[in-house]
C-alpha cells in the first residue's frame, strides 16, 4: 500500500463520519442533465449563493456501496490535482434517495461529442488531447493509482476545441499491485492480457446452458495485479479513435481478424525469431525499445499513419504488457505529424462535410460497452 492509498483510506474513514443529509433544491439550482452512466446521473447545477456552476454527480443509494461512493469522492478531492483531472470541490452529502458530491463541471460535453464518426478530430486538437491525459494519467500512476476505465466519454471538454479536458470518472480507480479478476470483454478497450480470462470454448461444448455459465465464469477468475499498463492500452485505442472516428479492431481477440493483423505487424516490427508472448518479461533495456527496429509493412489499419504515429500505437498498445509504454512516453511522439499529407487532405475533407451528431452512438456501438 502506498502512502497515498493509506490516506485515502484514512479520509474515507473520516468523511463517513461527517456525511450529512441534505436537501439538493435548498442548496442547488439544476440546470440540465450533463449525463448518465451505469452507476448514476450527473447535472450541471448553479450553487445558490456562491453562484458557480458545478456538476453534482448521484448515486442511488439502493445500488451504491458507501465506501465506493467515499472512494471516488475522496479520491477526486485531494488527489485529482492536475489541472486534467476532475477535481471534487469538497460538497457530499446523503438525500433520502442518492449520496451526492459535487465536482468541476466540464461545460462542453465530452469527448464523444467531437469525434465524428469514420472522420475523427483534428490532428492538432487530438494531439492536446493526448498531451494532456498523458499528463494526467501519469500524475495517478505516481501516486499508485490505476483509472481502469480511460475512454471518450470519460474525458470532459472545458472549452470547444480542446485545448483543457479533464479525464473523470474514478469509479474504477483501484491502488496499483491490487489483485482483482481480470474478466475479458468484448471491446478494443479491454487489454490482450485480459484475452486469457475467456478460456478455451471447446471444452464447454457437451455441457447444458447453466454448466457451461458456470464453467465459463469460473475459467474468466483469472486474478492479475492492477497495472498502469492498462492506461496505456486505452490511451492508444482512444488516440486512434480520436484521430480516424474508429476503432483500430472490433475486440481484442485473437480470433478478430483485424486484431490478428495488428499482432502480425507487431511480431514483424519486434523481430523475425520472436514469438509473440504476452507475458513475456523484458531481457534488457534495447528489446523494450521498438521504434530503433525497421519498419516492415504496416497493418491495414494503420496505413494512414506516419512512421511517428506508428511507433507511438507500437508502444502504447504493445501486447506484453511489461514492455508497454508509459503514459509520459508518448509525449515524445507529439509535435510532428502523425496522420499521411494524402488522407489529411481525405480527413478534412470529410470533416467539412459531416457533423458531430450520431457520432456518441456509433462509437458506443463499436466499443461494445455494457458488456463488462
Ligand atoms: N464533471 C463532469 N463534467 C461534465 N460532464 C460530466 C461530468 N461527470 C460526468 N459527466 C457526464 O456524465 C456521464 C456519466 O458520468 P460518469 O461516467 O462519471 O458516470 P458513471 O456512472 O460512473 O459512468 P460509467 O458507466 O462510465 O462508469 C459522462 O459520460 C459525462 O458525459
Amino acid at each position: 500500500m502506498t502512502a497515498a492509498t493509506k490516506l485515502l483510506d484514512e479520509m474515507c474513514h473520516l468523511t463517513a463520519q461527517s456525511l450529512t443529509p441534505m436537501d439538493t433544491s435548498e442548496h442547488f439550482k439544476i440546470l440540465k442533465l450533463l449525463g448518465e452512466g451505469s452507476y448514476g446521473k450527473v447535472m450541471l447545477a448553479v450553487h445558490r449563493k456562491r453562484g458557480t456552476p458545478m456538476a453534482l454527480k448521484f448515486f442511488p443509494r439502493e445500488s451504491t456501496c458507501l465506501f465506493s461512493f467515499l472512494r471516488e469522492y475522496n479520491l477526486s478531492l485531494s488527489f485529482c490535482t492536475h489541472p486534467s483531472l476532475t477535481r471534487a470541490l469538497g460538497i457530499a452529502y446523503s438525500t433520502p434517495s442518492h449520496y451526492v458530491f459535487a465536482q468541476q463541471a466540464g461545460l462542453f460535453g465530452d469527448l464523444y461529442d467531437v469525434i465524428l464518426p469514420e472522420v475523427g478530430m483534428e490532428e492538432d486538437s487530438c494531439q492536446r488531447v493526448v498531451s494532456q491525459l498523458c499528463g494526467a494519467l501519469s500524475h495517478l500512476h505516481s501516486l499508485g493509482f490505476v483509472h481502469r476505465d480511460v475512454k471518450p466519454e470519460n474525458v470532459f471538454l472545458c472549452d470547444s476545441t480542446c485545448r483543457w479536458v479533464k479525464l473523470g470518472d474514478f469509479g474504477m480507480v483501484k491502488a496499483r499491485g491490487t489483485r482483482v479478476p481480470e474478466v475479458w470483454y468484448s471491446s478494443p478497450y479491454c487489454t490482450p492480457e485480459a484475452e486469457i480470462a475467456r478460456g478455451n470454448s471447446d471444452s464447454w461444448k457437451s455441457m447444458n446452458d447453466e454448466e457451461e455459465e458456470e464453467e465459463k465464469k469460473k475459467k474468466s477468475r483469472v486474478w492479475v495485479s492492477v497495472e498502469p499498463s492498462t492506461d496505456s492500452w486505452a490511451l492508444g485505442i482512444l488516440t486512434y479513435a480520436m484521430l480516424t472516428g474508429s476503432h483500430p479492431w472490433a475486440e481484442t481477440a485473437s480470433d478478430c481478424h483485424s486484431y490478428l493483423k495488428y499482432q502480425e505487424w507487431f511480431e514483424r516490427a519486434k523481430g523475425p525469431n520472436d514469438e509473440l508472448d504476452v507475458w513475456a518479461e523484458p531481457q534488457d533495456e534495447s528489446e523494450a525499445e521498438l521504434g530503433k527496429k525497421d519498419h516492415p509493412p504496416v497493418a491495414p489499419q494503420f496505413a494512414c499513419f506516419t512512421p511517428l504515429a506508428c511507433s507511438f500505437f507500437q508502444s502504447l498498445l504493445d501486447p506484453r504488457p511489461k514492455f508497454r509504454g508509459r503514459p509520459d512516453d508518448g509525449l515524445s511522439f507529439l509535435g510532428g505529424d502523425w496522420v499521411m499529407e494524402k488522407e489529411r487532405v481525405r480527413l478534412e475533407k470529410e470533416r467539412k462535410k459531416s457533423s458531430g451528431k450520431g457520432a456518441i452512438k456509433k462509437l458506443k456501438e463499436m466499443e461494445g460497452r455494457g458488456e463488462r
